[in-house]
C-alpha cells in the first residue's frame, strides 16, 4: 500500500523531534558537518546500507566535511511521508558515531 503523504502539520510536529531537520514543503533535508572528509564518506556507506534495509533512498550530497541529505517520497509523487521521518531517525541514530554534528 503506497504511504500517505504528511500533512505540513504532522510534518512539522515529526521535524519537532528531529533537530535540524528542516522541511521546503517537499521534501525533508539535514546537512551535517565533520572534522575531516574520510568520516563524511564513511557515514554515506552506512546510509546506503540503511537505506537498502529500508528499501527508502535520500539524495545525499558529499563535500569535503559536510554531507547533506535531502528526502521524499517518489512513489507518491515527491511528497512527505512517515517513510521519510523514517529514514530520517535512523540516520540521526548513527550520526554520532560518525562524529557527525
Ligand atoms: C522499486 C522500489 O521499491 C522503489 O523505487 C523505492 C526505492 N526507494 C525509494 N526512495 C524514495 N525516496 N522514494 C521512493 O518512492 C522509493 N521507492
Amino acid at each position: 500500500m503506497a504511504p500517505k503523504p504528511l500533512t505540513p502539520e504532522e510534518t512539522e510536529t515529526a521535524l519537532a523531534a528531529l533537530p535540524h531537520w528542516t522541511t521546503d514543503g517537499d521534501s525533508v533535508s539535514r546537512t551535517y558537518s565533520f572534522a575531516k572528509h574520510l568520516p563524511a564518506a564513511a557515514m554515506v556507506i552506512h546510509i546506503a546500507a540503511i537505506q537498502e534495509e529500508l528499501n527508502h533512498h535520500s539524495d545525499l550530497t558529499l563535500g569535503y566535511n559536510k554531507l547533506s541529505l535531502t528526502v521524499n517520497t517518489h512513489s507518491v509523487g515527491g511528497r512527505i511521508t512517515e517513510l521519510d521521518i523514517a529514514l530520517a531517525r535512523r540516520v540521526e541514530e548513527i550520526a554520532p558515531g560518525h562524529g557527525a554534528s
